[in-house]
């Protein structure tokens, strides 16, 4: 069964809408973060803590191909790096999946960042103005892979809700 699903940087909404997506269209979502906390038993926090970003990486990867390979429907929420590393997007262009960048501008990133960073260690101790940097410059280099999704939705001055509709429009 077809996998959807939902990447983008942090904070452009892939656990939100993934999580509202799912209410709207009764397929089932799984966040792949809380998949892999699950898994060690350890918040994302502490794994980048203890074990380091490497560590991360590797279980992220696991764990995606195991989502992948699990018999059901379901919607993946992605973490914001996951289609960054280990040629996960490779596995995206599968048959099997339909991938949906959720596209946001840096400014709508910043502010939905700036009130939520504590649990993402990429972020947590920067200021503003280096975090301002920091998403503009990362942001373009993760959009090499964003941009291989198969559809692009944009995120922003757009609530909740019409993100949804958006993708159910894509998925009819
Ligand atoms: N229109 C919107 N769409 C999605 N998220 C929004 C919107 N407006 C505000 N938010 C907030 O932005 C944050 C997005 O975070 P999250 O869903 O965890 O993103 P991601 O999983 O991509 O990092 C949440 O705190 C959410 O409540
Ligand atoms: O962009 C990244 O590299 C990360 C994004 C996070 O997920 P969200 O995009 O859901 O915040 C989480 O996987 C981890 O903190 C690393
Ligand atoms: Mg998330």
């Amino acid at each position: 069964m077809k996998k959807i699903i939902l990447l983008g940087y942090m904070g452009c909404g892939k656990s939100t809408i993934a999580n509202n997506l799912s209410k709207n269209i009764g397929i089932p979502f799984v966040d792949l973060d809380k998949k892999i906390e699950e898994r060690v038993n350890l918040s994302i926090n502490v794994i980048f803590e203890k074990h380091g970003e490497i560590y991360f990486r590797k279980l992220e990867h696991e764990v995606l191909v195991e989502l992948l390979n699990s018999p059901e429907q379901l919607i993946i929420g992605l973490g914001g790096g996951t289609p960054c590393y280990a040629d996960n997007h490779e596995l995206l262009k599968g048959d099997n999946v339909v991938s949906i960048y959720l596209k946001a501008s840096i400014q709508t990133l910043f502010s939905r960042l700036n009130h939520n960073k504590s649990k993402r260690p990429l972020i947590a101790a920067k200021n503003e103005d280096e975090m301002k940097e920091f998403i503009a410059k990362h942001l373009f280099d993760r959009s090499f892979y964003y941009n291989q999704a198969q559809y692009k939705v944009v995120v922003d001055y757009k609530t909740i809700d019409q993100t949804v509709l958006d993708i159910v429009a894509i998925l009819a």
